[in-house]
């Protein structure tokens, strides 16, 4: 659906973005990660069709988005902080949303205007900020976007707001295959959102990865043996990331499928045996190394 390859794009001596690619497949949610700095955003108005871009290729649904003024009927960007026009109320708003966007949903934007109890005359500026981003979101989703660019939608907002968002996202995703692309600093709300997510750094992505293939493709081992067998025998036959002996339990992360992993470990009969999942930020330490102690600090709240 979302398709950018070898995307860059300079502000005067500064590469935001860098030689980047990336694939967003059609009704997925697609999280992007990242330090202050990294480049999510830039990255976001450019596939929003907002920045035009130095070199590379940015497709969605087979389309040119810059070149293409018809996506952006389809392809719609909330920013960080949203603004509306002067004076406005969320009526009004709807009013302009209207006569732009050809797939108005007036119907889905009352049930969510009600659904956030939101005051639909009141002067927008008037409103927090919480509920400024919510009543953007609310016009937003009632556009029927097929792909939705959100920068740091969920900051800010308390959480029965954010699973509120979350839901109707969810729906929107369900029943039509929206393609929502968010980006964010919180790596734990991610994992539990998005079927995939990108980590950008110094305008790069530096890893991208299928969440459930991830969390099905490596798993923590607790062992303890009667026996300690000889180690390096033991080992040879599992894809070791990490080896910890703690007293007399053995703590393995290893690669592979838990249906190979379990039978192996069984032959060699230990006393005690767990195999347990990983937190997507062990995951990422693990995966990436030194980098991912890098941006452990940066990502995780
Ligand atoms: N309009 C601009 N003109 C010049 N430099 C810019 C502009 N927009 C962004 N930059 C620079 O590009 C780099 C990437 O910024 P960007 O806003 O894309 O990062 P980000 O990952 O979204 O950061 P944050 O998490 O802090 O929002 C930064 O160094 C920033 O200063």
């Amino acid at each position: 659906m979302i398709q950018a390859s070898a995307v860059n794009k300079r502000f005067e001596d500064l590469q935001a973005v860098e030689n980047l690619t990336l694939h967003v497949k059609k009704g997925s949610i697609y999280g992007l990660l990242g330090s202050n700095g990294a480049g999510k955003t830039t990255l976001l108005k450019i596939l929003a069709g907002i920045y035009r871009y130095d070199s590379g290729e940015v497709k969605i649904a087979d389309k040119p988005v810059f070149e293409t003024p018809d996506t952006k009927q389809h392809v719609l960007f909330i920013p960080d902080q949203p603004h509306f026009l002067h004076q406005t109320s969320l009526n009004d708003m709807a009013g302009f949303y209207k006569e732009v966007y050809a797939r108005w949903n007036e119907k889905r934007f009352q049930q969510l205007t009600k659904h956030f109890r939101m005051n639909p005359d009141k002067k927008l500026t008037r409103m927090s900020k919480g509920m400024q981003r919510q009543a953007s979101f609310i016009l937003t989703l009632s556009a029927m976007p097929d792909v939705l660019i959100l920068d740091e939608p969920f900051d800010g907002l308390d959480p029965v707001v954010r699973q509120q968002m979350k839901n109707a996202i969810l729906q929107d995703v369900a029943d039509r295959g929206l393609t929502l692309i968010v980006s964010s600093h919180n790596l734990r709300e991610m994992e539990d959102f998005c079927d995939y997510v990108g980590i950008m750094h110094n305008g790069g992505l530096l890893f991208e990865r299928d969440l459930d293939e991830l969390k099905t493709d490596i798993h923590k081992l607790q062992i303890a043996f009667k026996q300690l067998p000889e180690k390096d025998a033991f080992l040879s036959g599992l894809d070791v990331l990490h080896y910890e002996k703690r007293g007399s339990v053995l703590l393995i992360i290893v690669k592979g499928r838990e249906e190979e992993i379990l039978p192996y470990v069984q032959s060699f009969n230990p006393a005690i045996f767990d195999l347990l999942p990983l937190t997507l930020e062990e995951i990422f330490i693990y995966e990436l190394g030194g980098v991912g102690y890098e941006i452990r600090n940066l990502i995780v709240e």
